[in-house]
């Protein structure tokens, strides 16, 4: 019997609409960003599936997606765990600048660098090394046993936390990890074997 996982990167926010880096602030989601919390809800819907554990971040954006997500699936009065450790990775000084002046003041490549390699941090902020050293901890104490279980989990959370944990389900290199990008809204389906192994990636 395998346990099924399933990652939404939560729907456009304020500041993904005005192209900030946003890291560990706070803003909510546009309306597109509700619709495509919407979306994602009305798919696993459609389905049929029906999550017996509800993981989010201690971020707005992610929470609110959440909770469209179980108002469209039909679904009330459930438990949702929030928690930091699922956070969007900390962007240090970059938090709150625009993405293009950066580019402007630092260059393509260093941005570039900063936002999708492995092991470089952004100044005062996390890499995705040092994410995945809080995610992944989380994920395998918190939620990998309720998978080994038979059940299946649902986690809103962020480009990067889940990059983190696609990286380690998916068994992805540093460099394979790089040019990985997790859509808002688009939920991705792994089944997860009684020994914690991915057993498929379902097309969602
Ligand atoms: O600003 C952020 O927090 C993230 C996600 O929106 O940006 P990036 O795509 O650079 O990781």
């Amino acid at each position: 019997m395998s346990g099924t996982l399933i990652l939404v990167r939560h729907g456009q926010s304020e500041w993904n609409l005005k192209n900030l880096f946003t890291g560990w602030r706070n803003p909510d989601l546009t309306e597109k960003g509700v619709e495509e919390a919407r979306a994602a809800g009305k798919l696993l819907k459609a389905r049929g599936i029906v999550p017996d554990l509800y993981y989010t971040s201690a971020l707005k954006r992610a929470q609110s997606t959440l909770d469209l997500m179980l108002e469209e699936m039909g679904i009330e009065n459930v438990t949702i765990i929030r928690d930091q450790a699922l956070n969007e990775r900390d962007y240090g000084d970059l938090a709150g600048l625009n993405k293009d002046d950066a580019r402007a003041k630092w260059g393509e490549e260093q941005v570039h660098i900063w936002r999708r390699s492995y092991d470089v941090a952004p100044p005062g902020g996390e890499s995705l090394k040092d994410t995945a050293a809080r995610t992944l901890p989380y994920y395998e104490a918190e939620i990998l046993p309720h998978l080994k279980a038979g059940k299946t989990v649902l986690i809103a959370a962020h480009g990067n936390s889940l990059r983190a944990m696609v990286m380690d389900i998916e068994g992805l290199s540093p460099e394979e990890i790089v040019k990985r990008e997790i859509a808002t809204g688009e939920p991705t389906i792994y089944r997860i074997g009684a020994k914690g192994e991915l057993a498929e990636k379902v097309a969602a």
